[in-house]
């Protein structure tokens, strides 16, 4: 179980993996720790005291958030590189990663130069495969800037880009040195993006916590107007409800890891059909919710008032259950897509379906024609 420990400023929730353990620290302003936090978690973990380096890799919208940790950095007498790459989920793609390679080769990084991604959730699965693969992996930080990123992205491991054909097909597992949520840089989120974490939280209380669901549920105009205080407990509930899966099978071995992708059967494959980026990552979860359990409906696992109750949380949130344009989409499509999913194995679909608030389950040998069923219902021909 991870521990949470609590101060006035913030809360930090240990998560354990052996060697690869590390805190995620909640606070708002806690930035400003960046020029002693990360030097302390990187020479932990390499057991010396020198200064060392880093690349920080950035968006154009986030670049100000980069400038501050560059600057502590080089106060405290690092060396650093910044990689700029263009915002949206387009650069999560080989030539981006290349490029930053290539500024790797170029700064002549070694073994400890550690990489920090400074951003959304696309920045984090970037930087995270390219520390991965850098010199068969070298250390990364997360410091992430979106609801989506505190709450699930930057917690966990999986980096990775997208296959032009699926999401986020080609990956690693790399654990962060360290994940430094700064609540603040949440303040110039744009509403759209802040609504798509939203779904990710929504999804920990189907999935695990009926009490959180609950507690979003009384929450609702708190969170629609960013109440510090609703948001924070949100960003750390989820951390840690995440931190405890991740915990118990880190490499989405045993089916417990996979509970965590409930509704992305649908979501990624509406995101890579409808062009990466049209939809945003948690709108396209929000939608493969409400598919996802109408389906758990139809295979007989629940009733249509669970359904209901998501379909209520997230229209309450301003999320979308349905793809905008549903006869612009070709079911065959996305029962193709579908068959690149990650939980596919041998050929066979695996579902994420709930049975009750908290609980789902990933279930195999789902009649593909429920699944043709539930794209029906959606007005998917
Ligand atoms: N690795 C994982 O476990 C995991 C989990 C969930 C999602 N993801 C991935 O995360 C990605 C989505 O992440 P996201 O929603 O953060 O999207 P994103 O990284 O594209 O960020 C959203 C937009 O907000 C901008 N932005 C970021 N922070 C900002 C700030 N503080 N102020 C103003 N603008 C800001 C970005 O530049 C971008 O335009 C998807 O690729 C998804 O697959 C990964
Ligand atoms: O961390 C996980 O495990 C998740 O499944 C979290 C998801 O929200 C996230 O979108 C993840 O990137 C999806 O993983 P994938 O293996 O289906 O690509
Ligand atoms: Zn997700």
């Amino acid at each position: 179980m991870p521990v949470v420990t609590e101060t006035d400023h913030h809360r930090v929730v240990s998560v354990s993996l052996g060697e690869r353990s590390y805190d995620i620290v909640v606070g708002n302003g806690v930035l400003a720790s960046v020029g002693t936090a990360i030097p302390d978690w990187v020479n932990r973990r390499f057991n010396r005291t020198a200064a060392g380096s880093a690349l920080i890799v950035t968006d154009s919208n986030v670049v100000r958030h980069a400038t501050v940790v560059e600057e502590r950095l080089q106060h405290a007498g690092w060396r650093t590189a910044c990689f700029e790459m263009p915002p949206g989920e387009q650069s999560k793609r080989l030539e981006i990663i290349s490029s930053a390679w290539d500024r790797l080769v170029e700064m002549q990084a070694d073994r400890q130069t550690v990489v920090i991604a400074v951003g959304g959730g696309v920045v984090g699965d970037a930087a995270g495969f390219i520390a991965a693969t850098f010199a068969r992996g070298i250390p990364f930080v997360q410091i992430p800037t979106t609801l989506l990123a505190d709450v699930d992205s930057s917690v966990g491991g999986k980096v990775g880009i997208n296959h032009p054909q699926a999401k986020n097909l080609i990956g690693a597992f790399h654990q962060p040195l360290g994940v430094l949520i700064d609540t603040r840089a949440l303040d110039t989120l744009p509403d759209r993006e802040y609504r798509s974490g939203l779904a990710e939280v929504v999804k920990y209380g189907v999935i695990l916590d009926a009490p959180f669901f609950e507690f979003l549920e009384r929450n609702v105009t708190e969170l629609n107007c960013r109440d510090p205080h609703a948001v924070a407990y949100a960003i750390s509930r989820s951390c840690e409800l995440k931190a405890r899966v991740v915990e118990e099978d880190e490499y989405e071995l045993t089916g417990l890891r996979a509970i965590l992708n409930y509704g992305h059967t649908y979501a990624h494959a509406f995101e890579a059909l409808t062009g990466y980026g049209e939809l945003l990552h948690g709108e396209a979860v929000a939608i493969g919710m409400a598919y996802a359990s109408r389906l758990s409906e139809l295979c007989g696992r629940t009733d249509a008032a669970l359904t209901k109750r998501q379909t209520a949380l997230l229209g309450a949130l301003k999320l979308p259950t349905n793809v905008p344009n549903p006869t612009a989409i070709l079911g065959k499509d996305v029962i193709h897509r579908m068959q690149l999913d990650k939980k596919t194995l041998g050929g066979q679909l695996r579902f994420v379906l709930p049975t009750r608030l908290g609980h789902v389950e990933l279930v195999k040998n789902v009649p593909t024609e429920l699944v043709w069923q539930t794209l029906h219902q959606g007005g998917i021909e």
